[in-house]
């Protein structure tokens, strides 16, 4: 069994981890460019705990220029087996206020300008994204923040859209129609790259506005939504701390197979592999190539 990780990628107004312990920080490479800010490793309680500011500390980095494949390898190469995605997001519904926290469960993906898989000609991959949320994992988070008393819902989708602008009024109403729960820039194509990882990944949506389509709402503005993130980002870190400090010191199988995702996956016959992908894969695939 493989020692658990936790990993946990701070979104909008997250660029910290108050409660990590023996801390240091890291600079990892990787071969696919440049991740959002160094690693800072440590520990809460007995379970190790890697923390990356998805946006870079000062939120240099816009939702579309994110190197998510950067970011989820250099997680990998630090030996996270256990993503918790924080991430400020707007809701489609009544009852999913600002404050809230909403574990949800599917995505769907708007985005158009990102590279979205680590594999490609040289190297194919398909790996399942029908439950993209580690149900475990969720459930330890569900725990944590039942037993810290913070506002939370279960299950919900969340549309990625690219961004970086807010939804007009017609694509507000539409995700709405749809059925979506909340909307946010950046889980994807991040969700899918953990699960070619075969890190496992649950997202805590924290509703900061109700987008543009509320009628007694006003637009999303920019001031409003960095004020909730503030107020959610203390939450969030004593979710985390409760999360770590109950977490499993080896790694659990996931329901989801996100622990074996890549089981099977590769198409590419072994001969016809490109070495120099092959070598790039080196972390993302260490399981499987180490099977031969
Ligand atoms: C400041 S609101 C827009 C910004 O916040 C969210 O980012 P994150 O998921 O990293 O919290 C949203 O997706 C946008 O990138
Ligand atoms: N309304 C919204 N749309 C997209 N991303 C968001 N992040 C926070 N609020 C958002």
């Amino acid at each position: 069994m493989a020692k658990a990780v936790l990993g946990v990628i701070g979104g909008s107004g997250v660029y910290d981890l108050p409660g990590l312990e023996d801390v240091r920080e890291e600079a990892i490479t990787s071969p696919w460019g440049e991740p959002s800010d160094a690693l800072r490793i440590g520990r809460i309680g007995q379970t190790p705990v890697v923390f990356l500011a998805r946006h870079g500390r000062g939120h240099r980095l816009s939702p579309s220029g994110i190197d998510y494949r950067a970011n989820i390898d250099v997680l990998k190469r630090a030996g996270v087996t256990d993503i918790v995605a924080l991430s400020a997001c707007g809701s489609f519904r009544q009852e999913l206020y600002p404050g809230l926290f909403v574990l949800v469960d599917q995505f769907v993906d708007r985005t158009v300008g990102r590279t979205s898989s680590f594999f490609g000609n040289g190297c194919v991959a398909h790996v399942s994204m029908a439950h993209p949320v580690g149900p475990g994992l969720q459930a330890r988070i569900l725990a944590a923040a039942e037993a810290e008393e913070i506002a939370v819902r279960k299950g919900g989708t969340y549309v990625c859209m690219e961004g970086p602008q807010f939804s007009s009024y017609a694509e507000s109403l539409t995700y709405k129609a749809q059925g979506y729960d909340v909307i946010g820039m950046t889980n994807m194509p991040e969700a899918k790259l953990a699960r070619e990882a075969e890190i496992t990944y649950a997202t805590i949506a924290m509703v900061t506005d109700f987008d543009c389509w509320h009628p007694e709402h006003d637009a999303v503005d920019v001031a409003a939504v960095v004020a909730v993130a503030r107020a959610n980002a203390a939450k969030a870190a004593r979710l985390v701390s409760r999360l770590a400090r109950d977490f499993p010191a080896e790694r659990e199988p996931c329901p989801a197979r996100s622990d074996r995702a890549l089981d099977g996956a590769i198409m590419t016959a072994p001969g016809h592999r490109d070495p120099a992908l092959l070598a790039k894969l080196d972390a993302i695939c260490a399981r499987v190539l180490a099977q031969g």
